[in-house]
Parts: structure tokens; C-alpha cells; sequence
């Protein structure tokens, strides 16, 4: 898998990076989910560098301007329900994408910290040979893209497959890397190094969910 951890490098990135960490500026969910759409923006950027590209005539009032534009039909995916603000910043960008939503949440038997994922809501278009965004914000036992993903095998083979995630815990991004093919990128913020019993990213930033859109009841 080609990992982009974009924290590698200082950039403007780290002033969102910080704020959705931050456990005061976090409080404010309106600028908790511009942030992670922020974020989004500039995952799609810099993955927008690796597409595939056609030389293309702009008539001008006054002329004729060459440029290469993106050829690919892009399905923008993302996971239900911390997936939405991630979603927008990319389509923000990407904005001829379709686009597909899947849910998919921990389920927790009783007080166990035990949890196994539940992939309910689906809609997507075809995927054969489109290019795929697969998109949730938090990436930490890796087990909710990789569900995903086999979900969405049935609506045909990607020619490309580009995961986007805020926060990583290194256990998930090894996770997504044995299981998806070697040609697949990661593009991610950044990457902590490890999780809790509860399957949370330390340091992280907790509840990416909660913090976009209030907490919600288990069941
Ligand atoms: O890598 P994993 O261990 O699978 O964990 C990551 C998942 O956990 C969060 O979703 P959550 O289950 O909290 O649902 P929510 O979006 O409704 O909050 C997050 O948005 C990911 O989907
Ligand atoms: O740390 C984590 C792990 C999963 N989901 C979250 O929202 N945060
Ligand atoms: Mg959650």
C-alpha cells in the first residue's frame, strides 16, 4: 500500500490536526466538522496529484488554453456517520463525484469492550472500473473500512482504491495494509501509536461521531 502520512511533512494541515484534538476547541461542533471538512480538502488535494490526467482545449473569450483535467469517474464512499463532514470537504473538491453511503457501527454486547462492526445502510453506484474514495475520519482497529469494502464487492471492481482517514492508530493502518492490494493508497493526516482497550485511538481525540453530532445511545 502507498501511505501518505501528511504530518510528515509541516503544513497548515497541523492548525486542523490540533483543533479537532484539542479538548476545549473541540467542544465546538460547528468548527469540530469544518475542521475534519477542512482536512478533507486538502486529503482530496493532494491525492488529486496520483489520478490519471487528459490534455483538454479551454476556448477562451480570446483563444484556446490547453490544461490536463482529471479523467477519472470518482465514486466518493463514505461510512455513516462520522464519515459526513470528511465526505463534504472532499466533495467540496472532487465535485462531479457519485457517491455512495454505507453505515457501519460498533456493536458492543452488554458492558464487554468487545465489539464486532454492523454494516446496515448501503447505497452505491456501479463501481467496475471507477475510482474509489473510501472515506471515514477515524481509522483504529481498521475493521470498519475493511467491512465496508467487502460490502461494496458486489457492485463491481474498482480500478483504483484511495482511502482517506484523519486519524490513524498504527494497528489499523497495518490492518488496512494486509488486507487490501499493494497498489491501494492511504492518504491520512496523521497516525497515532496505539489504541485502548476500548478500541479508541490514544492520544486521538475520542468520539468522532459524538463530536460532530451529539452522543448517541448505545443499543
Ligand atoms: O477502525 P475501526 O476500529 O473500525 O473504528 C473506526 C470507526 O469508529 C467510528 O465509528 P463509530 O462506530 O463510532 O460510529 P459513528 O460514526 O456512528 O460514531 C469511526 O467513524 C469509524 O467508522
Ligand atoms: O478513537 C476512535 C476510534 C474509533 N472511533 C472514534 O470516533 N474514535
Ligand atoms: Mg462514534
Amino acid at each position: 500500500m502507498h501511505i501518505h502520512n501528511l504530518s510528515q511533512k509541516n503544513s497548515l494541515l497541523n492548525t486542523f490536526i490540533s483543533e479537532i484534538r484539542d479538548v476545549t476547541v473541540q467542544k465546538d461542533r460547528m468548527r469540530f466538522r469544518r475542521n475534519i471538512e477542512r482536512i478533507g480538502e486538502i486529503l482530496g488535494y493532494e491525492m488529486s496529484k496520483v489520478l490519471d490526467y487528459n490534455l483538454v482545449d479551454i476556448k477562451t473569450p480570446l483563444g484556446t488554453s490547453q490544461i490536463n483535467l482529471i479523467q477519472n469517474d470518482i465514486v466518493l464512499c463514505s461510512i455513516l456517520r462520522a464519515g459526513i463532514p470528511l465526505h463534504n470537504g472532499l466533495l467540496n473538491y472532487f465535485d462531479t463525484a457519485e457517491n455512495a453511503f454505507i453505515s457501519a457501527y460498533r456493536h458492543h454486547e452488554g458492558d464487554s469492550d468487545n465489539f464486532e462492526i454492523i454494516v446496515e445502510y448501503l447505497a452505491c453506484p456501479n463501481l467496475e472500473n471507477k475510482t474509489l474514495i473510501l472515506a471515514d475520519p477515524m481509522l483504529a482497529t481498521g475493521r470498519s473500512m475493511v467491512s465496508t469494502f467487502e460490502a461494496l464487492k458486489p457492485y463491481g471492481k474498482p480500478k483504483a482504491i484511495h482511502l482517506v482517514s484523519t486519524i490513524g492508530a498504527q494497528e489499523g493502518v497495518d490492518y488496512v495494509c494486509d488486507y487490501f492490494s499493494k497498489d491501494t493508497h492511504l492518504w491520512i493526516a496523521t497516525v497515532d501509536k496505539k489504541l485502548n482497550e476500548k478500541g479508541y485511538i490514544i492520544p486521538g481525540l475520542g468520539d468522532a461521531g459524538d463530536l460532530s453530532f451529539g452522543e448517541k445511545l448505545q443499543h
